[in-house]
């Protein structure tokens, strides 16, 4: 029955069967595993808080004899006097006269009707005949075209009882005990027909942990075959040479610096590959730790690549990376824009080895750049280097240890169910002597005081930026553009001060100009666009005024906020914003009461949800049937260690009670597209 159409089903005819299809619903098990997606709880309501029209259930006792009177040829009307706690109501029963001998003077009822609250009136839908628990849950199915919740209530009640026996188990034993779930097929039944709320809630935990374990099973079956297939990766360097560097830092590396460099050390003196994630909120020190690990790899003897989103951050990381390293290495930036003579004679140096260490965008992978001998690659703002970019590497025959670097703040729960595949260090403190950014709303009217204050801190001898949303003007979208704003602030700067204006289409050179001469000092107030959201670096720039500020998500804000603040002077941060939503209103409010990324990303989670956080496309989350990887991110990180665990005892190749587990996983196209081989 299970693997039968759904045409089995008496009532199911070739118009319902294509319905349900367009559900994806085609067999009889299909329609098990359609859930609903909510349920309607009726509960028992003090009279009192009933709104009017509102529709409610109540108890209470019949007072008088139900009048029945008919009118019309089949309609009736029959109405009696309830007692609800002290108050006496009128139940009317439109078309139910068949209830007349129910109501019988000093019993109690439930009734569940519209209340109108003037006539103190009940106009009943429906008489309770079953105890409160059996009545009070309404399953409600999402639904397509002519079929309804309650015509896919009522298939499923076939379904259950035809065929729900059939379901097999296929959690093992242990869980079912430790966690006390119910069976697959008693869970599948109570979600169809709930018996209790108690019942109802046992039924949906068990899914919840079923699916998100399963998740991770294949998280950590991915993770277990790519280390296993990747042995041979152990690269040996003198650990003196790489503290000596440490030591020359002009300052002293932060507790989560140290133990997220520390597990890489491990992984790149490990026989296995690495396929670790370093993550850590803006300006907290990432790009020293990649540093470091740069450093390592060469002294082993190998090449190393830094991939970044931008070609301004190409240019950054080459500039900041050869002043640290000095004579030790040779580091070079390789980016689209880089082309002729020049690239070419990069290609060959790179070829024979005598760069160390070369920065690049995606291009770096894509071109036909040989290496001499690849041994690292780190990826800054992993969301934005996909599974595809890893394949390209593997294509070429490239297998070098991975760090991806995220300064974009992931919630702890999608972290680890995106990423789950991988290894997560976290830098979870700021370097010390750091203040916090004061971040402050003012309305587009307050904008001369805005100024005011930009000067101000100029005159302290720091550096500003303006950020704008777009360059070119949009009337429809009431952007005001870079240029304009460029305009106006040169109009009302002093002309000591030194301005420019960045945006994405300028030719490279002329970013790269403009880049060394803010960080140089050279130019005092940059008006951009966001394409200075990730990295860019230059301590000495103390305030930035965001225009427009409530187009922006809550993530990109802290993102861009993130280029002050990274000196030991206090900085600022101004959102220019006059949002019409109370939702935007919020998203200011919570951006200036905290610099704490990771809040802030949960909340911007909340607002928008999982797949807007990074883009549908790029979030490569799973869809869940009951699971919620926000609310119940407990029973995630529960399922997370048990997948481990049982990884570390291989159950899933050495015990009977997983066979089924394991040929779920196998089945899974999304695994053989993971697996390094
Ligand atoms: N332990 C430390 N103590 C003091 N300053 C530090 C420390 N580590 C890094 N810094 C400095 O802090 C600034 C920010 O560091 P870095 O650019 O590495 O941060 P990041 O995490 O890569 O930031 P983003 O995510 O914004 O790119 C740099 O000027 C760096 O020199």
């Amino acid at each position: 029955m299970l693997n039968d159409p759904v045409t089995v089903i008496p009532s199911v005819g070739e118009k319902t069967a294509e319905q349900l299809e367009m559900m994806d619903i085609r067999k009889v098990e299909d329609l098990l595993f359609h859930f609903p997606f909510r349920y309607d709880f009726h509960e028992i309501k003090p009279l009192k808080e009933i709104a009017h029209e509102e529709i409610a259930t109540i108890e209470g006792t019949v007072v008088s004899e139900p009048q029945l009177s008919f009118f019309g040829r089949k309609k009736s009307r029959l109405t009696c006097t309830i007692q609800v706690g002290v108050v006496a109501i009128k139940a009317v029963f439109f078309n139910q006269a068949f209830l007349k001998d129910k109501l019988v003077r000093g019993e109690e009822v439930m009734l569940t009707g519209k209340w109108d609250m003037h006539r103190l009136q009940l106009t009943v839908h429906k008489f309770h005949t079953q105890t409160f628990e059996e009545e009070s849950i309404q399953p409600i199915y999402r639904s397509k075209g002519n079929l309804t919740s309650n015509g896919l209530k009522k298939l499923n009640a076939y379904a259950v009882k035809a065929s729900v026996d059939e379901i097999e188990e296929i959690l093992p034993d242990k869980y079912l005990k430790d966690y006390k779930l119910p069976s697959r097929s008693e869970a599948i039944k109570e979600l169809h027909q709930p018996t209790s709320k108690q019942t109802l809630k046992h039924a949906r935990r068990r899914f919840i942990f079923e699916e998100l374990f399963i998740f991770q099973l294949k998280m950590q079956w991915i993770r277990m075959k790519n280390k296993h297939q990747t042995e041979g990766f152990s690269k040996s360097f003198n650990d003196d040479q790489l503290g000596q560097f440490v030591k020359e830092l002009p300052f002293e590396l932060t507790k989560g610096q140290k133990s997220s460099l520390k597990d890489i050390m491990n992984d790149l003196k490990s026989s296995h590959r690495m396929n670790r994630l370093l993550q850590g909120d803006v300006g907290s020190g990432k790009t020293v730790v990649a540093a470091i690990a740069l450093l390592a790899n060469n002294l082993a003897g190998n090449q190393g690549a830094l991939m970044v989103p931008t070609e301004i951050l190409a240019e950054q990381h080459e500039h900041s990376l050869s002043e640290l390293f000095g004579d030790r290495l040779t580091v070079v930036s390789l980016t689209g824009s880089i082309k002729g003579k020049r690239r070419r004679e990069i290609l060959e140096r790179l070829g024979n080895g005598e760069i160390d260490i070369v920065v690049g965008t995606h291009a770096l992978i894509q071109d036909d750049t040989i290496f001499n001998q690849l041994g690292l690659v780190i990826v800054d703002e992993q969301h934005r280097f996909g599974v595809q970019q890893r394949k390209t590497l593997r294509d070429k025959g490239l297998n070098p240890d991975v760090l991806f670097m995220t300064a974009t703040p992931i919630p702890r729960t999608l972290s680890i169910t995106s990423f789950g595949d991988m290894d997560v260090s976290i830098i979870d403190e700021m370097p010390q002597g750091r203040l916090p950014v004061e971040t402050y709303w003012a309305k587009e009217n307050m904008i001369e005081r805005v100024y005011d204050f930009l000067m101000k801190e100029i005159n302290k001898g720091h550096q500003a930026y303006v950020i704008c949303p777009l360059i070119e003007e949009s009337d429809q979208l009431d952007i005001q553009n870079a240029v304009d704003v460029f305009e106006q602030l040169n109009s009302v700067m002093p002309p000591q001060v030194k301005t420019a204006l960045m945006h994405g289409r300028l030719p490279a050179q002329e970013k790269e100009d403009i880049m060394r001469d803010f960080a140089e000092n050279n130019v005092q107030l940059l008006v951009s666009t966001t394409v200075i959201e990730v990295g860019v670096n230059v301590p000495n720039a103390t305030i930035m005024v965001i225009y427009d500020a409530e187009r922006f998500g809550l993530a990109q804000l802290h993102q861009l906020r993130g280029r002050v603040g990274r000196g030991s002077e206090q900085s600022y941060c101004i959102l220019l914003a006059d949002p019409k939503t109370e939702n935007g209103k919020e998203r200011m409010r919570v951006m200036t009461e905290t610099t704490n990324g990771f809040e802030l990303s949960e909340h911007d989670l909340q607002i928008r949800g999982p797949g807007d956080f990074f883009g549908k496309k790029q979030s490569g989350l799973p869809e869940f049937k009951v699971a919620d990887i926000v609310e119940d991110y407990r029973a995630l990180e529960v399922a997370r260690k048990d997948a481990i665990e049982v990884m570390r005892h291989d159950r899933l190749t050495n015990d009977e009670d997983y066979k089924k587990l394991k040929q779920l996983i196998e089945a899974d196209p999304m695994i053989q597209e993971r697996i390094f081989d």
